[in-house]
């Protein structure tokens, strides 16, 4: 039986404002195993970023059992969240969110300089390269951010979000500031990656690229509404 990476037991998430509580999640099941590409649709309003940020820790939630990679995160201080995201969480947001100021290759190295124990110098070079390749943008490492076209960028997004050989990729919108051509090439490394082994999660609202991921859930109303058990490759 493959690893499971992620799975998640009865998650449920209310926003309560002084008159209104919202049910953005109703008790949601879900498990990704290790290689598994899933994406998340529905409609506005159906809870698409509340689980996401769930399942990035960005947000905890109401009710539920979560756990990634074999561990207890369903109920976390802030600290412990944010330790557990630096180590085991790889993000790509609609917006790249690249340092203009540093050069491709610091960009892609940053996470690594951010963790507890920082790599030597020559690992993190290696690390970064070898990252750099996956997303096919070697030949641009020394240039900056704002050198690159918006597909280029993201790429250099993915290449960062890799470096420190999170459980997942969560991915959320990644071609929204693109135009078809450079999402179509995203989406291409994307799968690739998957290919090569990277379990990926990806919300998006493109029904196109919806269907490239092995597994397509779609959420509505804050309940997943078909295929639960990605044990079953759909
Ligand atoms: N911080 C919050 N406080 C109160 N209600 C919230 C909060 N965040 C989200 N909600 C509500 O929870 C529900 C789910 O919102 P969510 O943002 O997850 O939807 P979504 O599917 O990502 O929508 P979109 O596609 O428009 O981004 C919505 O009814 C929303 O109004």
């Amino acid at each position: 039986m493959s690893e499971i990476k992620i799975k998640m037991t009865g998650i449920s998430k209310i926003f309560e404002t002084e008159d209104l509580e919202t049910h953005a999640l109703k008790s949601i099941d879900l498990t990704i195993n290790a290689g598994d590409y899933v994406s998340i649709s529905g409609p506005s309003g159906c809870g698409k970023s509340t689980l996401l940020a769930i399942l990035g820790l960005l947000d905890m939630p109401s009710a539920g059992e979560y756990i990634i990679e074999g561990e207890n995160v369903s109920d976390l201080t802030l600290d412990q969240a944010a330790e557990i995201r630096n180590s085991k969480i790889g993000f790509i947001f609609q917006s790249f969110n690249l340092i203009d100021e540093l050069s491709v290759f610091d960009n892609v190295a940053l996470p690594l300089r951010y963790k507890d124990k920082v790599p030597s110098d020559a690992e993190i070079a290696t690390r970064v390269k070898a990252c750099l390749e996956m997303v096919d943008m070697s030949h641009r490492a020394s240039h900056k951010p704002n050198q690159l076209s918006g597909g280029q960028q993201q790429r250099i997004a993915i290449a960062r979000a890799l470096v420190a050989e999170p459980a997942i990729l969560l991915v959320d919108e990644p071609t929204g500031n693109l135009d078809s051509k450079s999402g179509d090439q995203v989406m291409d490394v994307l799968e690739k990656l998957n290919n090569s082994g990277t379990t990926i999660c990806m919300v998006t609202h493109d029904p196109r690229y919806a269907d490239m991921a092995k597994t397509q859930l779609k959420l509505l109303d804050g309940s997943i509404l078909t295929s639960p058990d990605l044990q079953v490759a759909v």
